[in-house]
């Protein structure tokens, strides 16, 4: 049976705050809401969150607000305008007003991919499966009374109730691209992530269903665009059919590459008119360069893309694919290390699991596997070392338990570490072996306070993110590149999709990648995760 550790922490305490000082929790309307700060009333986003904000240096804001005036009283009414125009997407007619829009030739009812125009567009005259432009999905779903209720994001001292609007995503009646001019280049960039072929299958599938037959991969994400070696790679129905049946990428990944007038460049040499990017935050910040450039050389095109990373670090999204397959299979790695741990004298066994900026994986994990005691991410700070440490409570648990399973993610701890200073090809931190050094480290306590210990490490990073994807992610996958299509035709471009409160969005690139999304340690499902540990504060 469980033991609860004596210097567990009852209660968390909520730093409730209205200062301008106050810390952020880094959700989307930060922007916004800092500069409220400045504001008369002096208000910054209210939250109970501990966690500081964090931004990437990628891409800021592309839509500014002015600050609101919490004293005018209309002040909701501008705020909701507001946000309106920050979650707008761009389009196609924004550039090219006079672009002709034709009746959707997407269209359900069976024909060949290989027939030809000649007749005119095969059309569903009567078909009610189109989305209406103004059509929108509500980003909050929840009213919070206090700022001291979890999880709480309030802009005003009551937590007034504002709306916030996102476009609806899906098929439109009326599409910007007639089908046989359409050239389409799928590429994937960043690391590898379950569920990718899923995607790279459904656009290809959807595409042909809109009459395009000019499709092509681009290799090994955005280096293929510029490496004469590497050629692209013809799609169809028939190539990517079973490519779902296995996880990696059909086309490639790579960090690193080309400038972004080099692609813009190299996509004009092609006639690429649109492009599907699946990657992360660093593929969405080149996404949207490459959609600016197209904008400001006056070139035609679709730029979609679609958040691939199982550290599940994108915001405002339920999750991101590849993240649910990425927790099932580590809890699998749990599991393992739990069995070791408890057929040892003394176990304690050690998982790492990805999460360069974010303990998302290691925290589901954690929760879904109910085997671990310790789970460590980067967002709550912990010590190792001393009366409240990791190791303390180590101890307690071999001599309460018997054994225990320790949880990384491996961006925690990073302050413990020795710097490396050295960055990736795409300029990301290379992030020094947290698990490895609290494997050691464990080692040595134990053997400084005399009692023995069997450690069994496990890292399965890799394992994890080379799996196919699951049932759940692959019909993510499946809806996502459906919708990355429909948003190209529709003439939307520098977008990506989503899945927001069980709805298919739209939303602009700069709003999704402004920061990482990180686990607020402050949230519901952190405190689920404590109480399914017991893990007291490491503080
Ligand atoms: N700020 C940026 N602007 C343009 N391209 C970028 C930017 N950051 C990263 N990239 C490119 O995006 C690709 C993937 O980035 P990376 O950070 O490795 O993965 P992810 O997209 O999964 O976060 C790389 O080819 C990289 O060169
Ligand atoms: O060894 P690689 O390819 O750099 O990948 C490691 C990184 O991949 C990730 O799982 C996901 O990163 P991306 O979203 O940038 O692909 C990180 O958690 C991890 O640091
Ligand atoms: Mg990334």
């Amino acid at each position: 049976m469980e033991t609860l550790s004596p210097s567990i922490t009852p209660c968390v305490s909520l730093p409730y705050s209205n200062n301008s000082s106050v810390h952020v929790r880094s959700h989307g309307l930060s922007s916004l809401l800092l500069r409220n700060s400045r504001s008369p009333a002096n208000l910054s986003l209210i939250s109970s969150s501990r966690s500081s904000l964090t931004r990437a240096s990628a891409v800021e804001h592309s839509k500014t607000s002015p600050s609101i005036d919490l004293s005018d009283p209309n002040w909701k009414t501008k705020y909701e305008r507001e946000f309106e125009e920050r979650f707008s997407i761009p389009h196609i007619t924004d550039v090219f007003p006079d672009a002709e829009a034709i009746r959707s030739t997407f269209c359900l009812k069976m024909r060949s991919p290989t027939e030809d125009f000649v007749g005119g567009y095969p059309s569903d005259e009567e078909w009610h499966g189109y989305i209406n432009n103004n059509d929108r999905v509500l980003l909050k779903v929840i009213s919070y009374s206090s700022p001291t209720s979890a999880g709480a994001e309030c802009i005003d001292s009551d937590c007034s109730w504002v709306e916030q609007w996102i476009h609806r995503a899906g098929p439109r009646e009326k599409i910007y691209f007639r089908p046989e001019q359409v050239k389409a280049a799928i590429i994937t960039c960043g690391g590898l992530c379950p569920g990718l072929n899923d995607v790279i299958r459904h656009i290809v599938i959807t595409l042909e269903i809109y009459g395009v037959k000019n499709i092509v991969g681009i290799p090994f994400g955005y280096k293929g665009f510029s490496d004469k070696d590497l050629t692209e790679m013809p799609l169809s129905r028939k190539v990517v059919q079973n490519i779902h049946l296995s996880g990696g990428s059909l086309l490639g990944v790579s960090r690193g590459g080309p400038s972004v007038s080099e692609i813009v460049d190299s996509m004009e040499e092609r006639g690429i008119n649109m492009l599907f990017v699946l990657g992360g935050n660093g593929t969405h910040a080149g996404a949207n360069a490459i959609h600016n450039e197209c904008r400001k050389r006056k070139m035609k095109v679709a730029v979609v893309g679609v958040p691939k990373t199982i550290d599940n670090d994108i915001l405002h999204m339920d999750k991101t694919f590849g993240f649910d397959t990425a927790v099932e299979e580590a809890q699998r790695a749990i599991n393992s290390a739990y069995i070791e741990a408890h057929s040892a004298y003394h176990g304690v066994g050690i998982v790492k699991l990805m999460g360069r900026n974010s303990g998302f994986i290691a925290m589901q994990a954690s929760l879904a596997s109910g085997q671990v005691d310790i789970c460590l991410i980067p967002e709550v700070p912990f010590n190792i070392h001393g009366p409240n440490g990791v190791l303390k409570h180590l101890k307690y648990l071999i001599e309460t338990k018997g054994s225990a399973v320790i949880c990384v993610a491996e961006g925690a701890g990073q302050n413990l570490l020795e710097k490396t200073n050295a960055k990736d090809a795409s300029g990301n931190t290379v992030l020094g072996d947290f698990g490895v050094h609290i494997q050691q480290e464990t080692k040595k306590y134990f053997k400084e306070v005399s009692m023995p210990v069997d450690v069994k490490y496990i890292d399965p990073t890799y394992m994890i993110r080379a799996v196919r994807a699951n049932a759940s992610d692959g019909i993510l996958c499946t809806v996502l590149g459906q919708n990355a299509v429909h948003g190209a035709f529709a003439g939307y471009s520098g977008i990506t999709v989503g899945i927001i409160n069980t709805h298919y969005a739209y939303l602009p690139i700069p709003e999704v990648i402004a920061y990482p999304k990180s686990v607020d340690p402050n949230s519901r499902m952190w405190h689920r995760c404590l109480t399914s540990t017991g893990q007291p504060d490491f503080i």
